[in-house]
């Protein structure tokens, strides 16, 4: 019997010899167009009729747009499985793909570390107000005329927004810092896994944060979670970063909150409409900005094509995925795809 197919959108950049290998279950595919009318025409042609499983590089949505709802009504019928090269998936319709039998999966922990990393870069950043000096330096201009004070982590509270896996690291590291965790998740965390953070309320944790980081998902519910009204709700002074998604705050009210001084400084790794960044950001010098790279690290990038494509391999060969995203949950039944 034929083996079943997986087809690779976009392109693999660290994981080429472990795709290659992959032969040894499946028969590879690569989607050839650029685009996604090409897409929905080889979906429509019977191109792709015997492919079980979708690898979803980090450049997929630049060939065929997000997979919404009409791209997934689109999938042939084969298609049991879409295997994302990411940790955020909110460019796929997940609620399209559980009614289609489709299961997904993303790329969490092996982000954590470098996603952290960077939220901490832009928090020391931010706190330093480090824009100004840092271009002024190689302008030959020293310091520049708009240096200024900034502030020390220790003893500051860090508020978390979304205590999953990034969450938890970067509260590590602000322990490092001599910082107090305080916490807010859809579901408080056990024990061992809170670290000595604090669990507050939503509302607790913006009138009590020092440094605020966004570290929760975007999805309907989330979706503009921090606007004017969570501003105003904030210590005065408080500084903002979020490597999360830049649709979870209105970055209109951020433009304003900074501009009135009630947000001291921010460090954003993600924008509301990425790679447009709002001016009132670009043009405030006591915003770092960086054009969302968290994990853009030689090992975080090969762990997580290696991690897609061992959840192709369990897709394929014991038809359950690895990294599952969570709104499936026990959604779909376990469907065995190998030959
Ligand atoms: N900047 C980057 O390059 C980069 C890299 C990786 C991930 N990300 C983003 O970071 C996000 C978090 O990643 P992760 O791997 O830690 O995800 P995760 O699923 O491990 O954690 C997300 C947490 O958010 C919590 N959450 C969801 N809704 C919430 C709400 N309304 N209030 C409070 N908490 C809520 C969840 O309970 C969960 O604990 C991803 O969704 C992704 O969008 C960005």
């Amino acid at each position: 019997m034929s083996k079943p197919a997986c087809l690779l959108i976009g392109g693999i950049t660290h994981a080429q010899k472990e795709w290659e290998e992959c032969a040894s279950f499946a028969a590879l595919k690569k989607f050839e167009g650029k685009t996604r009318p090409e897409f929905l025409q080889d979906c429509s042609s019977g191109k792709f009729n015997d492919v079980v499983a979708i690898y979803r590089s980090n450049e997929s949505t630049s060939l065929t747009g997000p997979f919404d709802a009409e791209l997934v009504a689109a999938l042939p019928s084969s298609m049991k499985y879409i295997v994302h090269n990411g940790a955020g998936y909110d460019n796929i319709d997940v609620a399209a793909c559980t009614k289609k039998g489709i299961q997904v999966a993303h790329t969490p922990k092996a982000v954590n570390a470098a996603t952290a990393d960077i939220a901490i870069f832009l928090m020391l950043g931010a706190l330093r107000r480090i824009h100004s000096p840092y271009t002024a330096v190689r302008a030959k201009k020293w310091r520049g005329p708009n240096f200024q004070l900034g502030y020390d982590p220790q003893a500051k509270v860090l508020g978390i927004l979304g205590m999953g896996g990034i969450g938890r690291e970067v509260a590590k590291r602000g322990v490092a810092f001599g910082m107090e965790i305080h916490y807010h998740n859809r579901t408080r965390l056990a024990p061992e896994l809170e670290g000595g953070a604090k669990y507050v309320s939503f509302e607790e944790l913006l009138s009590g944060s020092d440094v605020l980081s966004l570290n929760l998902s975007l999805n309907n519910k989330t979706k503009g979670i921090i606007g004017a009204k969570e501003f105003e709700s904030m210590k005065d002074g408080i500084v903002i970063v979020n490597t999360a998604r830049g649709k979870l705050i209105d970055e209109a009210a951020l433009v304003k909150s900074l501009e009135s001084g009630k947000v001291f400084s921010a460090g954003l790794d993600v924008y509301e409409e990425e790679p447009e960044i709002h001016p009132g950001l670009i043009d405030n010098p006591n915003v770092v900005l960086l054009p969302h790279i968290g994990t853009g690290t030689f090992e975080t990038q090969k762990n997580m094509e290696l991690l897609v494509l061992e959840n192709m391999k369990s897709a394929v060969e014991k038809g359950t995925l690895i990294t599952q995203v969570p709104e499936q949950s026990g959604k779909i039944p376990s469907c065995t795809t190998s030959t």
